[in-house]
């Protein structure tokens, strides 16, 4: 397995809590970190916003990737990657125009992956890989951590590492939501190269868990 992404949402909100955590994650190896951005409306859940982006920046030389669960995408991108994002995640069902968005980042030199919930064929998002780091193929509904991995979300993650490789993409895929020791296996069989999670790690031995992960 390539990378690792520790989503650390669920760290307590005291930021030298944080950073002790973000080092242990560091330490056990993971390759980055996740960044679960959520508004309210596009999920129904709030977490954090930019400020708390850059206190994460500023514990960690590792990649950060912001997950944008917000409906304005486009209005808000620009303080995530000024907060210090390296990687926007923007998600396909976003209420604004997706191609807009990709024009505006591959203009600017901006990296971004695209994003799809687990009801979202995969079909839909096919044109907009060429550009794209990441393809993010969610395996819950997104807004909450510690939900139970949607197995049927697997034939898709089959489905789009058979095209990636057929038209020699670079994209790499990412799959997020409940990844433990046996959903991120099965990922990693069906051509997951970015496992996300964050209960499995922080309600287990951190250093474990996070190795268990980069073992499969
Ligand atoms: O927030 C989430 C969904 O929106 C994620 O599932 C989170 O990034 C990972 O959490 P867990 O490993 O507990 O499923």
């Amino acid at each position: 397995m390539r990378n690792i992404e520790v989503s650390p949402s669920i760290i307590s909100s005291d930021l030298s809590d944080l950073r002790s955590e973000i080092k242990k994650c560091e330490d056990a190896g993971a390759g980055s970190f996740h960044l679960d951005v959520m508004d309210g409306n596009f999920v129904d859940n709030i977490t954090m916003g930019p400020d708390l982006i850059r206190a994460v920046r500023k514990s960690t030389k590792l990649r950060l990737d912001a997950h944008l669960m917000i409906n304005r995408p486009d209005k808000y991108y620009r303080d995530f990657l000024s907060a210090g994002a390296d990687v926007l995640l923007i998600h396909y069902e976003s209420p604004v125009d997706i191609g807009e968005l990709i024009n505006k980042f591959e203009r600017d030199g901006i990296r971004y992956g695209i994003v799809i919930n687990p009801d979202t064929e995969f079909r839909k998002v096919k044109k907009y890989l060429p550009g794209s780091e990441i393809l993010l193929i969610m395996s819950v509904y997104p807004g909450f951590s510690g939900q139970k991995f949607i197995n049927s979300i697997i034939p898709k993650i089959k489905e789009a590492s058979d095209f990636i490789k057929s038209e020699h993409l670079k994209t790499r895929i990412e799959v997020d939501g409940g990844i433990n020791d046996i959903t991120g296996k099965q990922c990693v069989e069906n051509g997951a190269d970015i496992l996300v999670s964050a209960s499995y790690i922080f309600n287990n031995d951190v250093y474990k868990s996070i190795q268990t992960l980069k073992n499969l």
